[in-house]
């Protein structure tokens, strides 16, 4: 097993990656600060994993209310929010109460912004079973809902007090959610070692057949580059931007085509090559490295066109990006493969250009 540490101004709390995790009680109940949890899972990972992780809680005399929402993106809303604080009331769930998120990013943000309202703060432990929530959403703090306007939109930077990253349960994941996963891998990559990237090059088909050292070193790469992040800039005043690389394209890829028609990681990847093009027609970076982005992102069985959303409505749908600043677009993008910056003076012709081009799918 791997422990990382996510070190900030006044916490620091551990990530462990491994196997045999999920259900490990004494590693869990050692971050509880009394004997009482509540499991937020969904209708899809209850019937695989809630049981053992409830009765090992139990066992070790933890008090546990499960709650068990519908699953999917279109379901990160108030109302589903509201079943949590329900069930929590129901449960007379008190302040030292942890809520402990089983769960891909959908259950991790909704159950850290429950965590962060209820009784005005309740501690959390993230317990991810997707690869996107284990390399990128279980960590870092950034909890929300979506608006219908625009993508996690109400939300709180709130951290939990562990992340349990289990290998073994991403046997059952389903491959469209793997390569989603890659997606946020291959990010990390673009935006700030390109010696990883090469190692993911050499890698991806181990990565897709699940071939348990491969993700690991891969949970492990990225859970540390996001920790040196965080840790530098936990509520994102800089170079945390930098792991919004594809966001601003792909949070309107999202919005645009209705919460859950395209999978985050999808969007992220699509937008990720609108980004790479961007720096293209910038004089940033060359074709070829345009085709080396492409070219991992298609192996990783992801999309490198963008659904046509018209000019007007992409510009309209990335106006609510949250690093507009004073009604002005910011955008990460790739000074080189590797280097990404922030970058606020876009030329609107650029911008035309892109979400009118080669990496928009036509009808
Ligand atoms: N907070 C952050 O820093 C951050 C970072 C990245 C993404 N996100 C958010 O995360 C969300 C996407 O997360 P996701 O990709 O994990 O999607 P998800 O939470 O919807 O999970 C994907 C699907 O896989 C199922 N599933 C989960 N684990 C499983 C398992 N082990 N076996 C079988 N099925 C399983 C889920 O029920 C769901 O149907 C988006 O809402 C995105 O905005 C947040
Ligand atoms: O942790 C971060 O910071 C990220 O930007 C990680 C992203 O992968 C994630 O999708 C995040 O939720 C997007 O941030 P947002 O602030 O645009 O919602
Ligand atoms: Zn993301």
């Amino acid at each position: 097993m791997i422990t990382l540490d996510l070190v900030l101004p006044d916490t620091r709390y551990p990530i462990y990656i491994g196997e045999s995790l999920y259900a490990d009680a004494a590693r869990i109940v050692a971050h509880l600060p009394q004997k009482k949890a509540a499991i937020i899972t969904n209708e899809t990972i209850a019937p695989l994993y809630l049981a053992p992780l409830q009765a090992a809680l139990e066992a070790a005399g933890v008090a546990v209310t499960p709650v068990i929402l519908p699953d999917g993106e279109a379901y990160k809303t108030w109302e589903t929010l509201n079943l949590i604080f329900d069930a929590l009331l129901g449960a007379r769930a008190e302040r030292k109460t942890t809520l402990i998120a089983l769960g891909g990013g959908v259950i991790g943000d909704m159950t850290g912004f429950a965590a962060a309202c209820y009784q005005r703060g309740a501690p959390f432990i993230q317990i991810p079973t997707t690869l996107l929530a284990q390399v990128d959403s279980s960590v870092g703090g950034k909890t929300a809902i979506n608006h219908p306007l625009g993508k996690n939109m109400i939300g709180a930077f709130y951290q939990p007090r562990a992340v349990l990253a289990d290998m073994a349960v991403l046997d059952t994941l389903p491959e469209r959610e793997l390569s989603a996963g890659l997606a946020e891998v291959i990010k990390y990559a673009l935006l700030g070692d390109v010696q990883f990237l090469a190692w993911l090059e050499q890698h991806i088909e181990a990565l897709r057949a699940r071939d348990r050292a491969t993700l690991a070193e891969a949970v492990r790469h990225c859970c540390q580059m996001k920790a040196d992040i965080v840790g530098e800039d936990e509520k994102e005043t800089g170079v945390r931007a930098l792991l919004n690389l594809g966001h601003t394209f792909g949070h309107a890829i999202e919005a645009g085509m209705g919460y859950g028609a395209w999978l985050h990681g999808e969007a992220v990847a699509a937008g990720m090559v609108l980004a790479a093009e961007t720096s293209r027609l910038l004089g940033w970076i060359s074709e070829a490295d345009v085709a080396r982005v492409t070219a991992l992102i298609e192996r990783a069985g992801l999309p490198i066109l963008s659904p046509d959303l018209g000019v007007d409505a992409w510009i309209s749908h990335m106006g609510h990006d949250k690093k507009v600043e004073e009604g002005q677009l910011r955008f990460v993008l790739l000074r080189q493969l590797g280097q990404a910056v922030i970058e606020k003076g876009v030329p609107l012709a650029v911008l035309r250009e892109v979400l009118q081009g080669r990496f928009i799918r036509r009808a």
